[in-house]
């Protein structure tokens, strides 16, 4: 008989005040629910000033922004924190510190993160944080590389990758990135402006073949545990500082999805942008993004050859030269994935704020538009995209 029951403020301030670990326990008195995610109940745990302390997150068995006739495991609580802990460990200065967890309750206590804001919000009010991409870079490389066959022993990866097999979450993602945006199917939605270009990238044979390989390699390429949704409503930024959230959906998988994921939200922003600020705050804001995606890339890249050289644990992997071929691997998957991400952001299940809150229904319509053909173009040109500057520049190109 499982012990989990469905959390109310009071269960969460309870619990917080057993688990938090904090000093003064009876000092944690209300709790605001306060998730806007698609997924789970998110508890911000207040001491009797009002200050904020700690927070207590909660999976429901179903998908909160659906209900009840979209079940989903309580696994999902297990596998976040246990990939946040692992992540963690590697870079903390990155990763939500995670206080407690309980599989059976699905629930964990978290640090909170109040005095951050998370990078989406910012985004779309046009604020800069220079060094967030930088910093997203180095959460990528050293979670990326201390889960891989470079840094794991085999046989201790194995027992990992089985630790990590998530396949309700991974089936989310199987079917919103890959498959529908690509079928008529009723969890997609889009304006009706729109359909042209939707007939015409359901149309596009080589666009679909492109798809089918970036699926098979998220579907059996077991690379290294990753992050799994880490787009810019997972992270949260304060000046200097970065911390990645909510990874539930992590699992070992390509490290070109994580990399993809990341570049597909600040491309989203890009396209975004012209509908969301003012003419010249637009211009800037895109330049700022692309300065983004080559920080982000190359704080990756470099960060993940000096821990190759440094610290490759398998002999035939430490070879000169194996890393960086290595990496060229990674970064064209992670343009096809980053592809993906926009297409199915414009046009699938679950959109973003940088598109759909366009007030102006044209303007909405053509940032829409540009989502889709960039993303588009990325799946079907990334094997001959071979460096970040040529991709920049294609990206000026495309408008
Ligand atoms: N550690 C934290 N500190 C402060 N606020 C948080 C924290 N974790 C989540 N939140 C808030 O809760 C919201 C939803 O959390 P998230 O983990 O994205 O939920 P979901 O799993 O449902 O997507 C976030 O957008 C953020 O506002
Ligand atoms: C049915 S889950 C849809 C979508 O939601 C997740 O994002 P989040 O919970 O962080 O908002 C993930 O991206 C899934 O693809």
């Amino acid at each position: 008989m499982s012990r989990y029951y469905t959390f109310n403020a009071a269960d969460a301030v309870e619990y917080a005040r057993q688990f938090a670990g904090v000093k003064d326990p009876q000092s944690l008195v209300t709790a605001d629910e306060i998730g806007d995610g698609n997924l789970n109940l998110v508890f911000k745990i207040r001491d009797t000033a009002g200050v904020s302390r700690v927070i207590v997150k909660q999976a429901l068995p179903y998908v909160r922004c659906v209900g009840e006739s979209w079940p989903l495991t309580l696994d999902r609580a297990r596998i976040e924190a246990e990939t946040l802990l692992v992540h963690g460990q590697f870079c903390p200065q990155h990763t939500v510190n995670i206080l407690h967890h309980d599989a059976e309750l699905a629930v964990m206590v978290q640090e909170d993160l109040s005095d951050h804001l998370i990078w989406r919000s910012e985004l779309l009010k046009g604020k800069y944080y220079p060094q967030a991409a930088s910093q997203l870079g180095e959460y990528l490389a050293q979670s990326l590389f201390h889960t891989s066959d470079f840094y794991q022993n085999a046989q201790y990866k194995k027992a990992e990758v089985s630790r990590f097999i998530n396949p309700e979450l991974c089936q989310i993602t199987e079917d919103l990135f890959f498959t529908d945006p690509y079928i008529v199917h009723e969890r997609n939605h889009f304006d009706a402006l729109l359909q042209p270009e939707v007939d015409a990238l359901r149309a596009d044979r080589p666009l679909l073949l492109a798809v089918a390989a970036l699926k098979q390699r998220f579907l059996s390429h077991a690379e290294a545990l990753l992050h799994g949704d880490i787009h810019s409503g997972s992270i949260f930024v304060a000046e200097g500082k970065l911390k990645a959230i909510d990874a539930e959906f992590g699992f070992y998988g390509p490290m070109g999805f994580d990399l993809g994921t990341a570049m597909g939200n600040l491309l989203l922003n890009y396209c975004g942008l012209p509908g969301l600020v003012a003419t010249r705050e637009a211009a800037d804001g895109r330049e700022q993004r692309l300065q983004d995606l080559r920080d982000l890339w190359l704080s990756f890249r470099e960060r993940f050859l000096q821990l190759a050289a440094d610290k490759t644990q398998d002999p035939a992997l430490a070879i000169a030269g194996y890393a960086e071929y290595f990496l060229q691997q990674v970064w064209h998957d992670a343009v096809g994935f980053c592809g993906s991400e926009l297409i199915r952001r414009t046009i699938g299940f679950a959109h973003v704020a940088d598109l759909d809150s366009i007030a102006d229904a044209a303007m909405r319509a053509d940032c829409q538009r540009h989502a889709l053909s960039l993303g588009q173009w990325l799946i079907i040109t990334a094997p001959q995209i071979d460096d970040i500057e040529a991709l920049i520049a294609r990206i000026r190109q495309n408008g």
